[in-house]
């Protein structure tokens, strides 16, 4: 193994296992931490998904310290910590003290923070996060249930959970080439700063900041930093050029569409799916907690419906019913409630057949893998940005693509079958 990554969620782990894929690197994604002494699969990179994004400072840390180990012992020579594109981590996250217990296991003297995804908006200027053209904290991101972002200055949201000094290596450094950006890392490190904010507008200053980090052994950020690492191992003749499939062999069976994902993205594409005829139902959280309606009555409908087409069972609301039903049931139990319904829909839609699922939502994709006892996928071709078809190699014989829920084009859930075969 070359590259070993601990993601912080389920959909960003397949986002980021994705972009090296893509890139040419063979990558398996494997579910929780791994145990003391568990070997983990041959691959060009392995990415560890936790579910470690909001979860308690202690858990995360553990967690990403152990799958820490066990790429070590794998043969990971980089370790890339990623998170959301978006942050998503408010003064109490995980972020900060996760980078530095990685930090300190690692010696690493200097680590990148960089969650740029130009393909997907996200773009770094002056260590201010833009989403598509305004800065974070005017995105839908400020009203996030778990993380508001309030805040868009990189540097600060990282200063407020981490003891060790953060600056910047700006666009001017970044826009220059690999060699004036390790000139500005070197230059920061002299003033004992550990943690350097990278600007990045483009994938061309991805590329770049790529290059110039090919000897951190930590690199922390969202998908987009990992870009240019595959490049670093082919140089150094660790990799092989190896073409990326463009289509997965999906096993013979019916497909589905899971969605508890209620982003703005994933509304869009239920309204595209509802409008080209998909049949759909739709869960009543609030029958699900009285006990009106029941994961058997979701999975029974959605097996009775034509075999020819996908089906869609979704939760998706807007935000105004979301708070209503919070308010009702309380916001973890809401949420709880759903995802226990969408774990066991899925068991029970596998065991009718279907072995080709989209799931929308990372809370939700993280309950259906789980429902599903999921432990290891190989990441396929790219339905949209940040969102492949995976296969699964270690649990039931199917095909799944878990789409987080701010990714993919309004057409997703009906373009997304066409890359299978
Ligand atoms: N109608 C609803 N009312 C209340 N809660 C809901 C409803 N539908 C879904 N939920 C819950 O909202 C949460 C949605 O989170 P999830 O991570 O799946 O989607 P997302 O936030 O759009 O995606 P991502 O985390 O990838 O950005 C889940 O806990 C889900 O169970
Ligand atoms: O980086 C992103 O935006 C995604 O991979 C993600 O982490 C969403 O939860």
């Amino acid at each position: 193994m070359l590259l070993g990554v601990i993601a912080d969620d389920m959909t960003g782990a397949t986002d980021v296992a994705l972009m090296l894929n893509r890139a040419g690197m063979r990558t398996v994604q494997v579910i929780g931490a791994p145990a003391a002494g568990a070997k983990l699969p041959e691959a060009d990179a392995v990415v560890v998904a936790l579910k470690s994004r909001t979860n308690p400072v202690a858990e995360a840390v553990a967690d990403s310290l152990a799958a820490c180990e066990a790429l070590l012992a794998a043969g990971a020579r980089q370790i890339l910590f990623k998170y959301c594109s978006t942050f998503d981590s408010t003064a109490q996250g995980n972020i900060g003290p996760v980078a530095d217990a990685l930090m300190q296991r690692l010696n690493a003297h200097q680590a990148i923070v960089c969650p740029a995804f130009p393909a997907n908006g996200r773009s770094i200027f002056q260590g201010y996060l833009f989403v598509g053209e305004v800065p974070l904290h005017e995105s839908s991101m400020k009203d996030h249930p778990l993380t508001p972002m309030r805040d868009s200055n990189l540097m600060r949201l990282m200063g407020a959970q981490t003891a060790h000094k953060v600056g910047l290596a700006s666009y001017a450094a970044v826009n220059q080439g690999a060699a004036a950006v390790r000139k500005r890392l070197a230059e920061l490190a002299a003033d004992g700063v550990r943690y350097v904010v990278a600007d990045a507008l483009d994938n061309g200053h991805l590329m770049v900041l790529g290059e110039a980090i090919s000897d951190h052994v930590l690199l922390t950020g969202g998908s987009g930093i990992a870009m240019g690492l595959p490049e670093n191992f082919r140089k150094a003749g660790h990799l092989p050029w190896r073409e990326t499939a463009t289509h997965l062999a999906a096993p013979a069976g019916r497909a589905g569409i899971i969605s508890g994902s209620c982003s703005t993205a994933t509304r869009g594409q239920i309204k595209a799916a509802l409008a080209a005829g998909i049949p759909a139902l739709k869960v009543d959280p609030l029958a699900l907690a009285s006990g009106k309606q029941t994961a058997k009555e979701l999975a029974d409908w959605a097996l009775a419906q034509p075999v020819d087409k996908p089906f869609l069972v979704y939760s998706s609301d807007d935000p105004a019913e979301v708070a209503s039903v919070q308010d009702k049931l309380g916001r973890d139990r809401a949420g709880e409630i759903v995802e226990h319904a969408f774990a066991e829909v899925a068991r029970q839609l596998n065991a009718g057949g279907v072995t080709r699922l989209l799931v929308a939502g990372g809370e939700t994709s993280g309950a259906v893998v789980q429902g599903l006892a999921i432990r290891t996928l190989e990441i396929g071709p790219e339905i949209d940005p940040g969102v492949p078809w995976t296969r699964v190699v270690d649990g039931p014989e199917m095909v799944v693509a878990l789409k987080s829920g701010n990714f993919g084009a309004p057409d997703f859930f009906l373009k997304a079958w066409d890359l299978l075969r």
